[in-house]
């Protein structure tokens, strides 16, 4: 247990290194609070989704691990999202996926509605929790062949077409609801495993039913249309419909908040680098903080030199009114709640030492030409007392301090998720 005592007295000596180096602390702080992050809701029981027909996970998406107790309904999901919000400083949202309505019955995609997501609204009401949304384009026989807005059949893909008009509809009323506007991210993982002989065709039916889903204008201050690319897949390894350049195209030419996830592109391409050049044209960016190893495998975020770059650039560019920043990792081998802590905590700690950076400082050296002055700064930054004020950060924010939030994790395990058996409840 961290001692509250040498937490404040180490605080307030990182408090003189960081005005030494020219950094307000008080500052960052105050920007930090104002720093939401959406927290995915598809962590929590291994993409499974409420839709009660039993459907496994597909078209590219695999989770591993069989770690006991995932949340078999919206309930016991509420319950655990509340234990890692609990464990998370800040106020943050909830990215809800549209398979993890409450559907009473079978209820198709395309017939969903307002009053599956009642429930999920109240509770974010009553948490002061704001929610973003996604229409949900896998795991479903209508999605069995890998093509769903792309496909050559008119059928399959008005259906698909409706879906994404019920969501947007579904992302509005949430959006009115909460009184900000509820990101509603499109991705469509249409693609094929071998060589196409038409790059081209399943391009142009995917932004054909794009439009129609887009269609109708809705108010921007209830929800924003994102749209994320992909390189490849499981199963989509030649080629995904939805490229980088497909939706950077799309995204400005339609106005559109293009989303960045960090393992869709090749393994040594970092979306870090695209903040600033996506920004020039699109107006907003939803990034997908993740972390590939090898390929698209959604680890959890862990504090590497990429989720540092990613906060860098955000703060270096003053662009943290125009990025959202949400969260896409899914792994069964470990307690799902400490996922979530662990993830979330290290791109809140990523984006207080970007906030914590002398920006003007390095920015102005860059500017004089002096490029020694500029990578010394940059290098002490590495080592300055971050962890000082992330632990005062947490303490006042009354969250647990350093490794104590395992803890809580291990008592919530021993009380709630160790007793749940591996069959889905009914609600
Ligand atoms: C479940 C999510 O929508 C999904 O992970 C998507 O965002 C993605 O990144 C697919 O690879
Ligand atoms: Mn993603």
């Amino acid at each position: 247990m961290n001692n509250p005592g040498n937490i404040e007295a180490s605080f307030q000596l990182a408090v003189q290194q960081y005005e030494a180096m020219g950094v307000d602390v008080d500052a960052a702080l105050d920007r930090m609070r104002s720093v939401e992050i959406s927290v995915h809701c598809w962590q929590g029981d291994d993409v499974s989704g409420f839709e009660g027909d039993g459907g496994s996970l597909g078209n590219g998406l695999a989770v591993t691990g069989n770690y006991p107790g995932r949340a078999r309904n919206p309930d016991e999901l509420r319950s655990d999202l509340e234990m890692a919000y609990s464990l998370i400083p800040g106020k943050h949202r909830l990215n809800l996926h549209a398979m993890y309505g409450e559907f009473n019955g079978p209820v198709d995609r395309d017939a969903i509605g307002v009053e599956h997501f009642q429930g999920w609204m109240d509770w974010s009401r009553d948490q002061k929790i704001s929610l973003d949304f996604n229409p949900s384009y896998f795991s479903h026989p209508k999605a069995s062949d890998g093509f769903t807005l792309a496909s050559a059949d008119s059928g399959i893909r008005q259906f698909w077409i409706d879906h994404g008009i019920a969501c947007r509809n579904i992302a509005a009323a949430m959006g009115a609801a909460q009184g900000n506007p509820c990101i509603n991210n499109f991705w469509v993982p249409d693609g094929y495993k071998d060589t196409p002989a038409s790059r081209q065709a399943p391009r142009q039916r995917l932004a054909d039913s794009l439009d129609k889903i887009f269609a109708e204008p809705l108010p921007r201050d209830q929800t924003l249309d994102a749209v994320e690319c992909k390189l490849f897949g499981i199963g989509s390894e030649s080629y995904v419909v939805g490229s980088h350049e497909f939706y950077m195209g799309y995204a400005i030419s339609r106005n559109k908040v293009l989303c960045l996830d960090a393992g869709h592109f090749h393994p040594t391409e970092v979306i870090s680098d695209k903040i600033s050049s996506a920004l020039m044209y699109v107006p907003e960016l939803l990034l997908h903080v993740s972390r590939g190893v090898r390929w698209d495998s959604d680890h959890v975020v862990t504090y590497s030199d990429e989720l540092q770059s990613i906060m860098q650039e955000i703060v270096r560019g003053d662009y943290l009114d125009r990025v959202h920043i949400g969260l896409d990792f899914f792994d069964a081998s470990i307690h799902r709640v400490a996922a979530w802590a662990i993830g979330t905590r290290n791109a809140l700690k990523a984006m207080m030492a970007a906030l914590l950076e002398p920006v003007d400082k390095i920015q102005q050296l860059e500017r004089d030409g002096d490029l020694t002055a500029r990578l010394a700064l940059m290098e002490e930054q590495k080592t300055m007392p971050l962890g000082a004020v992330w632990n005062h950060y947490c303490q006042t924010a009354g969250v647990p301090v350093g490794a104590d939030w395992l803890q809580n994790v291990r008592d919530y395990e021993n009380n709630v998720t160790s007793r749940r058996s591996d069959h889905p409840v009914a609600l």
